[in-house]
């Protein structure tokens, strides 16, 4: 049998005062996906939420900051044969400050109501966020 490999993965959907989100594309990738990474076995997705968005866009934040909304699985974006699971999170506040990526990001991206359709987005995003966002749901 041929059990596909599942990566779990804490998200972070962060909005900006124009209801902009924030996505990110890491080197090579094609795709732009929420914010966040993979859970460490040490850790709550809470956390590990908290660690990747200080090593990749060197922002700090607190557990508090943050409400869970669902988990979602779907087909990774960067691997082959592979899922993803998607502990997503959304940030309780809008972000007011500029944002940079840091280690493996290559692109950092407002992603806006005008703009969105001229980007590859990863499936979790356009499968959870993405309806939430344009109906306003989030
Ligand atoms: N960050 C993120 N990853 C996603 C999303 N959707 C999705 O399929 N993934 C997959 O989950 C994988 C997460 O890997 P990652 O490399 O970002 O995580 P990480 O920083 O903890 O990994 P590393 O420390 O092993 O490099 C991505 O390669 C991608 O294929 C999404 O919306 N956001």
């Amino acid at each position: 049998m041929n059990k596909k490999k599942t990566i779990t993965v804490a998200l972070a959907i962060i909005t900006n005062d124009q209801n902009d989100i924030l996505v990110v594309r890491k080197k090579d990738g094609l795709y732009f996906a929420l914010p966040g990474g993979k859970i460490e076995a040490t850790e709550t997705a809470n956390e590990a939420l908290i660690r990747e968005l200080n090593e990749e866009l060197n922002l700090s934040f607190n557990t508090t900051d943050f409400t869970f909304l669902a988990n979602h699985t779907t087909k990774a974006a960067n691997e082959v044969n592979t899922m993803v699971e998607g502990h997503i999170f959304l940030l309780n506040k809008n972000l007011t400050q500029t944002v940079s990526g840091y280690a493996e990001i290559e692109e950092v991206l407002w992603l806006s109501k005008a703009n969105h359709m001229n980007y590859r987005l990863a499936h979790l995003f356009t499968e959870f966020a993405l309806p939430k966002w344009l109906s306003e749901t989030l």
